[in-house]
């Protein structure tokens, strides 16, 4: 079961490299607070780092009067086999081992005051150290800064608040092993490490009572109402240490012989001999790993669920926030093409179908474009009296004499511009169609939807392509109207049946022939080609249309622009990736605490697998 403690450990670990610190940013998912800790709390001077050296073996921790330990450091012990060479390992320093302990102690004072600077604030940014060594037990430990009331000289007062609740912060968590730290030489009911520890864990569940300086208390009193739970009851033992004093470190008596002074101390004394079996940080260090290791086997199942659940959400978040966006200049062009060609594939789908929009176009050929045609005025143009009118100035001084030549010219002329007015209109329908089915593309394009300023440059580019192709959809349909006023139908002439033909007097007088009967007829022809004209544009605008629109936009809307996205500088290329900032950290963060979730799950299923 050593490997369970192992694996907490080196899940705590990832979790520090990756930011987890239990409550950075309540916005995403923790695992450190969910994994058990064991939290080293008391007042200043109450032997916290003696505690912890003792456990660990080695003389590694700062030492000095007022607030020593200024950031929390968690302290991770991994049991090596014997005849191994100890180590120690800072995170932020990477794989450098320092076999010399009291080089990391200087390193912890020299990266606390980094972060604090040397006025002596404090900083809830953690310090981790890993200590590789076959005389540790695996543990994970932290240590605090110790409760004070009153702040030194330099510091500001609030700091006293300040280090209460970053140690609230760290022993609130229900999955925190708090080892409550009190001297004997002090009253137990003034201690704030019991004070703090029975406000957050009533029931004492949670909470190992350690008294230190057992061999400081005064003659004739002793510490086994404590001890025995008689003073204050905790649901497991009382654990008395002795460490070493300040006379001892000032003299460098080394850990082994202080451990050894300290079960002497137990095993000689009257009043703790009988409980000599069950004190000394040796006996603390073994209770408190065999305490970690049913919790961690209790737990590790909800554990791997949660992380499971974790990861899912992380997962789908981040694929809902989409891909970073690449450094280089190359990479950007590629995804920034790539973009566009998402959102071309969308437009095309709304053309083709797959998507609503395009029957639109055809509803502009099948029906406003007939309606448009037959609301043409040609009643009004073609009266018996305009008829008239134009046919007598088109004759002049001198009458027609057989057919009116020119007045049909100038009929069916007039006419066949009324058409300009529908063929334009259509031009403009599909166009106005075509901007709108644009507008829908860009914002239906996922991809697109983080980089506003590429939208925003896409909808332009787009809309130019449109305006252009609208352009060049004018000129031919115009020019198709005005082939039909170029050169007339000659075959529907002839075909006309002459007007004696049809049974009228040979006789007649030319008073007759140009009477109402002869305008109206002139007015009939007329009319009958003007409709024949409108059949035959009624099918060649839509194909004009679509031709110059619907086709070119569907085979370059953004040729254009894929020109000059190539004349980009890097500069320019960024700005129109330029993401919202708040949501690249989000990405970043999630991203980063998603490694942290695989690495978990990686580490317990090796772990549930070599059981
Ligand atoms: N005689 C004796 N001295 C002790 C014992 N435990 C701690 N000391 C001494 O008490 C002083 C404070 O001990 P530390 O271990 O530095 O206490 P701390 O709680 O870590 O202190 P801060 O980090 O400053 O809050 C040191 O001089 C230790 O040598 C003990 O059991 N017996």
């Amino acid at each position: 079961m050593e490997s369970v403690i192992g694996l907490v450990n080196r899940i705590q670990k990832a979790c520090t490299v990756l930011g987890d610190y239990g409550d950075d940013n309540r916005s995403l998912p923790t695992l450190w607070n969910s994994l058990p800790t064991i939290v080293v709390l008391g007042g200043q001077s109450s032997g916290k780092s003696s505690v912890l050296e003792s456990i660990v073996g080695r003389d590694f921790l700062p030492r000095g009067s007022g607030i020593v330990t200024r950031r929390p450091l968690v302290l991770q012990l991994y049991k090596t086999d014997p005849g191994n060479e100890e180590y120690a390992q800072f995170l932020h320093i990477g794989d450098k081992k320092f076999t010399d302990f009291s080089i990391v102690r200087k390193e912890i004072q020299d990266e606390t005051d980094r972060v604090t600077g040397k006025i002596k604030q404090i900083s809830p940014q953690p310090i981790n150290l890993s200590i590789y060594s076959p005389n540790v037990v695996n543990l994970t430990l932290v240590d605090l800064p110790g409760l004070t009331k009153v702040a030194v000289e330099g510091q500001p007062e609030s700091i006293v608040q300040e280090i209460e609740n970053m140690v609230r912060s760290y022993v609130e968590k229900p999955n925190t092993i708090i080892l409550a730290i009190t001297p004997a030489n002090q009253d137990l009911a003034t201690s704030d490490a019991v004070k703090i520890a029975r406000e957050v864990d009533p029931a004492g569940e949670r909470t190992f009572g350690v008294l230190t300086k057992l061999d400081l208390m005064d003659k004739g009193t002793n510490a086994l109402d404590v001890l025995e739970g008689r003073s204050y009851r905790l649901q497991h033992p009382w654990v008395g240490i002795v460490n070493r004093s300040q006379a001892d470190i000032n003299r460098n008596v080394d850990m082994i012989s202080a451990r050894h002074k300290e079960r002497e101390f137990f095993a000689t004394s009257p009043e703790y001999g009988h409980l000599a079996g069950r004190m000394g940080s040796e006996y603390l260090a073994k209770l408190l790993s065999k305490h970690l290791e049913s919790v961690i086997k209790a737990r590790i199942s909800g554990i791997m669920s949660l992380v499971n659940k974790n990861t899912d959400e992380l997962e789908s978040e981040l694929s809902h926030l989409g891909r970073p966006v690449a450094v280089d200049s190359g990479a950007q062009l590629y995804t920034i093409l790539e973009f566009c060609r998402a959102f071309d594939r969308v437009f095309k789908e709304h053309l083709e179908g797959g998507r609503p929009g395009g029957d639109r176009i055809f509803g502009v050929f099948d029906y406003q474009l007939p309606v448009a045609l037959r609301k043409l005025p040609f009643d009004r143009h073609l009266s018996f009296q305009n008829i008239r009118k134009v046919v007598s100035e088109a004759d002049g001084y001198q009458p027609h004499l057989i057919a009116p030549e020119q007045a049909y010219r100038r009929l069916i002329e007039s006419s066949l511009n009324y058409f300009r007015g529908p063929a334009e209109a259509s031009v403009d329908a599909v166009h106005f169609i075509l901007k709108e089915l644009v507008r829908k593309s860009i914002g239906e394009t996922q991809e697109l939807r983080r980089f506003r300023t590429l939208q925003a440059d896409i909808l332009v580019a787009a809309n130019e392509a449109l305006e252009r192709f609208r352009d060049d959809s004018k000129k031919t349909v115009l020019r198709m109207v005005d082939m039909e006023s170029s050169y007339l139908t000659v075959d529907f002439f002839r075909k006309l049946p002459q007007e004696a033909e049809k049974g009228g007097n040979p006789n007649a007088s030319a008073a007759d022939r140009y009477n109402e009967g002869h305008f109206r007829r002139i007015g009939s022809n007329v009319s009958s080609y003007v409709s024949m004209v409108s059949d035959t544009l009624r099918n060649t605008i839509p194909k004009a249309v679509v031709h110059c629109q619907v086709r070119e936009a569907k085979r370059g809307l953004l040729d254009h622009f894929y020109t000059q996205l190539g004349k980009k500088e890097a500069r320019q290329l960024a700005q129109l990736l330029d993401e919202d900032p708040v949501l690249m950290e989000r990405r970043q963060q999630c991203s980063r605490r998603l490694e942290l979730y695989k690495a978990a799950r990686d580490e317990i299923d090796s772990v549930l697998w070599t059981r």
